[in-house]
């Protein structure tokens, strides 16, 4: 069997993979994509795209159908058919401008490498061989260097069989025929709680979530967990607090659900629909890992070290990136460690990977966003703090949106530096604004070095800058005077003596 040889082989071609994979075009590097199903991984399909187009749908439905915005239409209605085909277009424009670039680079020139995808399951033969295995047959490729980008799956639970029909996770979303009159979400994590928003918006289902642990996005501070409790809830959202699903019964007609609450009573619920939403597992099996003798961690990810090897980087030439390596199971966390391996294996990679500053957006009723420390990590590293809040209610653009659920919670250490540790954000673009202080971060900065900076009028950051006054007594608006809206506290560890 002839074995094509490539300088980079990556296994997977979601977030982590394809962005390892373009940037060692830029080193002219040789490089073949491997993937075993969809083009994009879950960065695209049934993933963080699909379920992003379909936020903003529902986002449009929610504000379409709202009879407080000084019009009122009427016969509005949605069709999921019609729906999924707009998600379904959003998926394939994205794959397709990948492919473009694929084929645009098929044939290495002077200026730059080549990119190759083949279609298959990859699975390690020695440390330079890859197998790949297609229905019509299996072949043999080599590469200097690999890269696990291979990502994760929904997470099962024990003796629910997911059927993807009734009983369905992320994956099955896309097969639903209509908007199911009920359905529970279980699990109140990110997707849990962004599938409970997506379906509450439009309006079409009765939904209800299960959250075992008295808290929505539990790891969270209870702030904000609270604050999108509240929100699900003001949305229509059923939340079953301190619930443990015991079993789902399948009917001919209906899905009856038996939940145990803590204190003791149970309750049995008909839906249509059950999602399962209580994690994610990384995808390792069948990859031969054993003939490279790779370790994964107790929590079955790769144990790799801080380049993302699964060795000492100089006589090591596996590498890992994305879901696999068991940090943030984030889009760009994926990309930034993909990157950084093609970097450090082929350019000059001269600061260290940083994930300090990685933001989280959740997209829920209003959207969430978060960088850095919050107040349960600075508790448990023994950080001291301070910490400001102020309500997106007191902000003049938010005044004029009529969108003022929503919060600034900015965290600063109380050392005398008053360093920015991390941010919370509620509200209209959450998402946009936690940039500004994810920058602050990176760049170590304090109170002092951001104090000159001017926000402009009339924007939504306008509440990062008065947050930050807050910490001073120079917001415009005082605590004293809105002490709901505006709060700041601090806090020490307790000194042992
Ligand atoms: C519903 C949902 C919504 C999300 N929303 C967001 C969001 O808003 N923002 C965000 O930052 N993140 C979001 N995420 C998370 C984000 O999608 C993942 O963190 C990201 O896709 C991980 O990238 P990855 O490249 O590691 O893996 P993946 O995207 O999972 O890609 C891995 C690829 O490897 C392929 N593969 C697996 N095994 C093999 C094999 N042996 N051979 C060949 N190919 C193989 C798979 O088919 C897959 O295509 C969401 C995830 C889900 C499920
Ligand atoms: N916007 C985003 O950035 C975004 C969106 C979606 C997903 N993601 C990524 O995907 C990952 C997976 O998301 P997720 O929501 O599935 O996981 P998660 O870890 O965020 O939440 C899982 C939830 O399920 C609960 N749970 C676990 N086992 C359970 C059980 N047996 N019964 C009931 N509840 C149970 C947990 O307590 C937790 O609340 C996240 O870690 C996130 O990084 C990110």
């Amino acid at each position: 069997m002839t074995q094509k040889k490539y300088d980079l082989i990556v296994i997977g071609s979601g977030p982590a993979g394809f962005s390892a994979a373009t940037r060692a075009i830029d080193f002219k590097k040789s490089v073949c994509i491997v993937e075993a199903n969809h083009l994009g991984g879950a960065g695209i399909m049934n993933g963080a795209l699909t379920s992003k187009a379909m936020w903003e749908l529902s986002k449009d439905f929610d504000i379409a159908s709202s009879v407080s915005r000084g019009y009122r239409a009427s016969g509005i209605i949605a069709n999921y058919k019609q729906v999924q085909k707009t998600i379904v277009q959003a998926a394939k424009q994205k794959q397709l401008q990948m492919l473009s670039q694929i084929e645009t680079f098929s044939e290495a020139t002077d200026t730059h490498g080549s990119l190759c995808l083949k279609y298959g399951w990859a699975r390690f033969i020695d440390s330079h061989t890859i197998e790949i295995k297609r229905k019509d047959g299996i072949e043999q490729i080599k590469g200097d260097n690999i890269i696990i980008a291979t990502g994760s799956r929904p997470r099962e639970i024990p003796d629910i069989e997911i059927d993807q029909e009734r009983i369905i996770d992320s994956e099955g979303i896309m097969n639903l025929k209509e908007f199911p009159e009920r359905m529970i979400i279980i699990g109140s994590g990110i997707i849990g709680c962004e599938y409970a928003t997506i379906f509450s918006n439009y309006k079409q289902t009765e939904v209800h979530l299960l959250d075992r642990q008295h808290k929505v996005i539990p790891y969270e501070d209870d702030d904000v967990s609270e604050f999108v409790s509240k929100s699900l809830e003001n949305n229509g959202v059923i939340i079953h607090h301190t619930a443990n699903l015991r079993t789902i019964r399948k009917r001919s007609d209906c899905l009856e659900v038996v939940l145990d609450y803590q204190d003791g009573h149970s309750t049995v619920i008909e839906v249509d629909v059950a999602v399962v939403a209580v994690g994610r597992i990384p995808n390792l099996d069948n990859m031969g890992l054993e003939n490279v003798n790779i370790q994964t961690t107790e929590r079955g990810y790769l144990d790799i070290n801080d380049v993302c090897a699964t060795d000492n980087f100089q006589s090591c030439n596996i590498f890992a990136a994305g879901d696999v390596s068991g940090h943030a199971q984030l889009y760009s966390v994926g990309e930034l460690q993909g990157r950084f391996i093609v970097e450090a294996l082929y350019g000059n990679q001269d600061y260290p990977l940083d994930y300090s500053n990685m933001s989280t957006l959740m997209f829920f009723k209003p959207e969430v966003a978060a960088v850095g420390l919050n107040e349960k990590a600075c508790k448990s590293k023994g950080i001291p703090y301070k910490v400001a809040t102020y309500s997106n209610s007191l902000i003049n653009r938010a005044v004029a949106m009529r969108a003022m659920d929503g919060f600034v919670k900015i965290i600063v250490s109380d050392d005398g530096e008053n360093r920015i540790l991390g941010m919370r954000a509620a509200g209209p673009q959450a998402s946009t604004l936690i940039t500004s202080i994810a920058y602050q971060i990176t760049q170590k900065n304090t109170l002092k070095d951001i104090r000159k900076n001017v926000h402009p009028h009339p924007s939504i950051s306008e509440g990062v800058q008065e947050c930050l006054r807050v910490f001073e007594g120079k917001s415009i608006y005082k605590p004293q005077a809105f002490p709901d809206l505006i709060k700041l506290k601090s806090w020490k560890p307790e000194i042992q003596g």
